[in-house]
C-alpha cells in the first residue's frame, strides 16, 4: 500500500476481500447495474479492487471531462487485457493500443480515412444497404437480428474494402474478438493469472489463435484484392473504400500515412468497430417502439409530413429533428457500451483530495452518466423531447443541426474519443427512419388477443451489449410502401450485383448468398444466388456459402460444384473444368457452410427450381 500525502484520502468504494478484492457480488450479467448502484452509495467517482488492480468508476460526465479530457496527457492509456496481452503494443487493434507512437500514427490515419468517406457522404453505402434491410424485414421480420447484423456488417465491409463479400467472415471473426476482450467473455479477463496457462492446454489461447488466423487472412486478402483491382486494366475498378483511399494517398507519394501493412490493421479495426456496435441501438429502437407506441406515431407524422410518402434519406436530416432526437435518445436510454471502454492512468494523480494510483483502470460508466437525474430528468423513461424542448437541460438550438451524436458521452472522452460517429449517425438515422416510415412496430398478440410481454432491459453481458431477442410484429403501413420497398430493394440489388462480381483468378474472400422469394402462400416465386468464390492456383480458401430461404414449406437442396482439381496441379483457368458436384446441405432457413477447398477456382451454389442460380 502506498503512503498517501497528508490530507489525501483513497477514493471511497466497497470493501473487498484481501488479495481478491471485490468480485464476488459483481454479477456477470449486467455488471453495470451493480456499479451504478454503488455510485449511488459512494458518489460519482469511486474505486473497487479486483485481484490487485484498482478500478475507478466515474458516473458523472463532469468528472469524466475533468480527468479524461482535461488531464488527457496522463489519462489516455489503455489497460492490458489479460486474454489478449499484446493489445497495448501489437498495433493490431487501434482502439486497444496503449498511448504509443503507433497509436498516434494509426489514429491520424483513421481520421483521414473517415473524413474522406464522410465528405463523400459515405459513398451512399448506408442508404443502399438500408434499402436492402427494409426489404428483408418486410419478408421475414421474425429474423430481425440476422437482418440487422447483415446490414451493419455489409455496410462496413463496403466502406472498408468496397465489397459485401467479406461481411459474413467479418461478422464471425468480430464476434469472436468481442468474447476475447470482454470481462464476461473469457475467464482470464477476470482471473488474470490464467493468462500464464501454456497455449497448448489453454482453451482461450487456442480459440483466439484460430480466430486471429482467420481474421488476418481476411484482412490481407481484402487489401490485396483492392490493390489488384486498382492496378489492373480490367473494367472492374475498385469501389470507393477506406483501403482504396489509403492506397491512392500512397500512390500520390504521401508517405505520412505509413505502411500498407499497418493500414491493413487500421482499416480492419474500423471494420470490426462498425460490425460490432451499430446493431445494438437498432435493436433497442425496436424495443423502444414496442414500449412507446406514442413516440412511434409522432415520428411517423414527422417523416410523412417532410418526405411526403418517400422513405427518408440522409439529405432530409436537417428537416427531421425528431428522428435525430430518437436516434440520440435510443443511445442514451440503452447505451450499447454501458461500461465504456476503459482508459488507464499513467501517473499517480490527485482529484478533489482523493488519490488515484498510477496504473488504475478508469471506467467512464456510461450507464451511470445517462441516468444522472440532474441532466436527464426521469432518466428511466424514453423521452426524445429532452433534446427538442427548451425546458430540458439537454436542449440545444438550432434544431436544424441539433440534436446530433457528436460529443455524446457514449462515444468517450479526450484523446480516445470514438472516430466512427459519422458512420453511426448515418446508419442509425437511415435505419430508424426507414423502419418508422415502413412499419408499425408493436407487441405481438397471442391467439386470445393478449399482448405477449416484451422485456424492458434484458441485455447481453459482453462489452458491447444488445437486447435479448423478443417477439414483435412489424406491419407494413400501406400497400404503396410495400411496392416502394420492393423497388428500392431491386435498385440496391442491381447496383450491388454489378459491384459483386468477383473475377476468377482474383484472390478474394468469398461469400455467396442465395435469396429465395415466396408469395403469401409460401410458394417459391423466384430466387437466385449471387457471387461466386474464385481463387488462383495458390489459393487455399475458407469458403462461406450463405444460403437463405425463408419459405415456410419447401425444402431445398444446396449444391456446391467445384472443379475436379489436383491440389498439386496448377489450375488452367481458361480450360473448361470438369465439375465435381456435391450436395453440401439441404433444408430450409439459413445455411452457413465453412469449407476448406484447396485450389478451388470456382464454386457455385444452386437452388433447384429457382429462378436463377449463380
Ligand atoms: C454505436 C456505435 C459505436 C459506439 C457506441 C462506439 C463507442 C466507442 C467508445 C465508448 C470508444 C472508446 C472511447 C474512449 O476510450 O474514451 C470508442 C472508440 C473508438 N471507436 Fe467507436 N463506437 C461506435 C462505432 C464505431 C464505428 C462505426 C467506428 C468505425 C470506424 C468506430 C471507431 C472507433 C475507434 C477507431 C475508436 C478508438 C479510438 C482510440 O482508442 O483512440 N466506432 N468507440
Amino acid at each position: 500500500r502506498k503512503r498517501l500525502p497528508p490530507g489525501i484520502q483513497p477514493l471511497p468504494g466497497p470493501r473487498g476481500i484481501p488479495y481478491i478484492g471485490r468480485v464476488h457480488d459483481v454479477p456477470t450479467n449486467t455488471p453495470w447495474l451493480k456499479f451504478h448502484e454503488w455510485s449511488k452509495v459512494y458518489g460519482p467517482i469511486f474505486q473497487t479492487e479486483m485481484f490487485g488492480t484498482t478500478h475507478v468508476w466515474i458516473s458523472s460526465e463532469q468528472v469524466a471531462h475533468d480527468l479524461l479530457s482535461k488531464r488527457a496527457a496522463i489519462y489516455s492509456d489503455r489497460p492490458m487485457i489479460p486474454n489478449l496481452p499484446e493489445n497495448r503494443t501489437s498495433g493490431d487493434y487501434l482502439a486497444l493500443l496503449g498511448r504509443t507512437e503507433t497509436w498516434k500514427r494509426q489514429r491520424r490515419l483513421c481520421n483521414h480515412l473517415m473524413h474522406t468517406s464522410a465528405l463523400a457522404s459515405l459513398h451512399s453505402y448506408p442508404e443502399r444497404e438500408r434499402n436492402r434491410f427494409l426489404f428483408m424485414m418486410l419478408r421475414d421480420p421474425g429474423n430481425y437480428l440476422e437482418w440487422i447484423e447483415q446490414f451493419t456488417s455489409r455496410t462496413i465491409s463496403r466502406l472498408s474494402w468496397g465489397t459485401t463479400h467479406t461481411a459474413q467472415v467479418l461478422r464471425h471473426t468480430t464476434f469472436g474478438l468481442l468474447e476475447t476482450i470482454s470481462p464476461s467473455g473469457a475467464l482470464p479477463n477476470v482471473l488474470s493469472f490464467l493468462r500464464h496457462v501454456p497455449a497448448i492446454i489453454s482453451p482461450w489461447k487456442k480459440k483466439e489463435a484460430a480466430r486471429y488466423r482467420l481474421e488476418e487472412k481476411l484482412f490481407r486478402t481484402n487489401v490485396e484484392h483492392v490493390a489488384k483491382r486498382m492496378g489492373s486494366h480490367s473494367n472492374v475498378a475498385a469501389d470507393p473504400s477506406f483501403i482504396r483511399t489509403f492506397l491512392e494517398s500512397k500512390a500520390r507519394g504521401e508517405e505520412k500515412w505509413g505502411e500498407t501493412e499497418e493500414a491493413m490493421h487500421v482499416v480492419g479495426l474500423m471494420a470490426i468497430a462498425g460490425a460490432l456496435t451499430i446493431g445494438s441501438p437498432i435493436q433497442s429502437f425496436l424495443l423502444a417502439m414496442c414500449h412507446y407506441p406514442e413516440w412511434q406515431g409522432r415520428l411517423q407524422a414527422e417523416i410523412d409530413g417532410v418526405c411526403e410518402g418517400r422513405c427518408p434519406t440522409w439529405a432530409d436530416r436537417e428537416k427531421l429533428p425528431l428522428l435525430r432526437a430518437v436516434v440520440k435518445e435510443v443511445i442514451r436510454w440503452r447505451p450499447p457500451v454501458p461500461t465504456g471502454i476503459p482508459h488507464a492512468v499513467e501517473k499517480d494523480d490527485i482529484y478533489n483530495g482523493y488519490f488515484i494510483p498510477a496504473g488504475a483502470v478508469i471506467h467512464a460508466l456510461e450507464w451511470g452518466m445517462t441516468r444522472d437525474e440532474a441532466t436527464y430528468p426521469d432518466a428511466e423513461q424514453f423521452n426524445p423531447n429532452r433534446w427538442l424542448d427548451p425546458s430540458y437541460p439537454t436542449f440545444r438550438a438550432p434544431l436544424t443541426q441539433y440534436p446530433n451524436l457528436s460529443g455524446h458521452s457514449q462515444f468517450g472522452f479526450g484523446r480516445r474519443v470514438c472516430q466512427g460517429v459519422p458512420i453511426v449517425e448515418q446508419d442509425l438515422f437511415l435505419t430508424m427512419g426507414g423502419l418508422a416510415w415502413a412499419f408499425d412496430v408493436r407487441k405481438r398478440r397471442d391467439a386470445q388477443g393478449h399482448e405477449i410481454p416484451v422485456h424492458w432491459n434484458d441485455y447481453s453481458p459482453l462489452l458491447i451489449s444488445k437486447p435479448a431477442v423478443f417477439a414483435f410484429d412489424a406491419v407494413p403501413r400501406s400497400e404503396d410502401k410495400v411496392g416502394l420497398m420492393r423497388e428500392l430493394f431491386e435498385e440496391a440489388r442491381e447496383e450491388g450485383e454489378r459491384d459483386d462480381v468477383v473475377p476468377v483468378g482474383d484472390e478474394a474472400f468469398g461469400e455467396s448468398e442465395v435469396i429465395v422469394e415466396t408469395d403469401a402462400q409460401g410458394n417459391r416465386l423466384r430466387g437466385g444466388g449471387s457471387g461466386s468464390v474464385a481463387g488462383s492456383e495458390e489459393s487455399d480458401h475458407d469458403v462461406l456459402i450463405n444460403v437463405r430461404d425463408s419459405s415456410p414449406e419447401p425444402e431445398l437442396d444446396f449444391r456446391a460444384s467445384s472443379p475436379e482439381t489436383d491440389p498439386d496441379e496448377p489450375v488452367d483457368l481458361d480450360s473448361e473444368p470438369e465439375f465435381r458436384d456435391e450436395v453440401v446441405g439441404s433444408g430450409k432457413g439459413e445455411k452457413f457452410f465453412m469449407m476448406m477447398e484447396p485450389a478451388v477456382s470456382l464454386l457455385e451454389v444452386q437452388v433447384p427450381g429457382a429462378w436463377r442460380w449463380g
